[in-house]
């Protein structure tokens, strides 16, 4: 059993990684599979429109990861921010509840497979009638200022000279401080383009004295560099050094640079490391699709997570176009 509130965020973690077995299964890309069954994305709230338009998809896709095998399903906070949805004349108040249904809605999810798992499976031991089932997690999802951009800077990291670490501090204070106490069991850190917005998040996690575990998961653009070009083990030794940080890794990169991304990783830190790549296509911002020449098929994708866990990874899951069959091979292959 874990007890969040009362363990340090690293020993609540290593308990959760020891029920999983050693690896925890991460679910798949979230606004993938909410583009697959109809969802509009196309909008400056990207995935964030659905937790206005059709939460119950939201939950549906949630649901399907769960029974795919994932340990840990992400929120579809991802783009959403107090800052966005203001734009859109929905107020702080309305905002800040957005971001708790977006909880919310994850925690419901795994109700519902617990429930079922429940029906499906019972121990019946010597100390009587034991529900089994494989332990889930609810990660709050923050994306970085550069989703909020909506233009794709995620994957580029430049931000300009304007955007300092006090004002990237200022951004997402509000929102992290919300998902925080919205119920979930860790804050994931997505996609981060540089070293920059990581210390911002070191920072706010220390200042404001948030009692939540995190990870901090990097985009990255080859086997050595985030997107922006600052050195990954720049980037993980940032996640290294801050104490609610109980995972550093990466995610929506390409699986073929995974492999020396986690090399590196374990040279500055001795966390679990997480691993969620995407298929390997390329995003296009001004259409909001991706480009599929150079993608790296399920199949394949597959293949690489023996050598990864191998090198050290210790939860591995898939991002942007990876789908509840990517997560199902994933889990088997585990
Ligand atoms: C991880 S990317 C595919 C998210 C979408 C991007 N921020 C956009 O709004 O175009
Ligand atoms: N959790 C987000 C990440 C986008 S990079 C999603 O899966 O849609
Ligand atoms: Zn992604």
């Amino acid at each position: 059993m874990f007890r969040k509130s009362v363990d340090h965020p690293s020993s609540f973690f290593a308990n959760f990684l020891r029920q999983c077995g050693g690896c925890a299964v991460i679910d798949g890309g979230l606004a993938t599979e909410l583009e697959r069954h109809g969802a509009d994305l196309n909008d400056p709230l990207w995935s964030a429109k659905c937790l206005i338009s059709s939460p119950h998809l939201i939950r549906r896709v949630h649901l399907d990861y769960l029974e795919a095998g994932a340990n840990i399903i992400i929120s579809a906070s991802y783009q959403a921010t107090l800052q966005g949805f203001e734009a859109k004349g929905i107020s702080r108040e309305e905002g800040e509840a957005l971001l708790e249904k977006s909880v919310k809605i994850a925690c419901e999810a795994r109700d519902i497979y617990y429930d079922r798992a429940m029906k499906g499976s019972l121990d019946i031991s010597g100390d009587g009638v034991t529900p089994i089932h494989r332990p889930v997690l609810v990660a709050a999802s923050v994306g970085s200022y550069g989703a909020y951009l909506a233009d794709g800077s995620e994957y580029s990291g430049i931000y300009g000279e304007n955007i300092g670490l006090e004002t990237l501090k200022d951004f997402h204070r509000r929102r992290v401080q919300v998902l925080a106490d919205s119920g979930a069991d860790l804050i994931a850190f997505e996609t981060i383009p540089n070293k920059l917005e990581a210390k911002a998040y070191a920072e706010l996690l220390e200042e404001e004295d948030m009692n939540i575990p995190a990870w901090f998961s990097f985009a990255c653009k080859d086997g050595t560099n985030v997107v922006s070009g600052d050195s990954i083990q720049d980037c993980a030794s940032i996640a290294d050094s801050c104490e609610q940080v109980v995972g550093v890794g990466i995610n929506c990169t390409p699986p073929r640079y995974v492999h020396e991304l986690i090399q590196s990783i374990r040279t500055v830190t001795t966390k679990p490391i997480v691993i969620y790549p995407n298929s390997g296509e390329t995003y296009d911002a001004n259409t909001k699709e991706w480009v599929p020449s150079t993608g790296v098929k399920d199949v394949d994708f597959v293949s690489y997570v023996a050598k990864w866990r191998e090198a050290g990874a210790s939860l591995i899951g898939g991002c942007c176009r990876t789908t509840p069959n990517t997560i199902r091979a994933i889990s088997k292959a585990l």
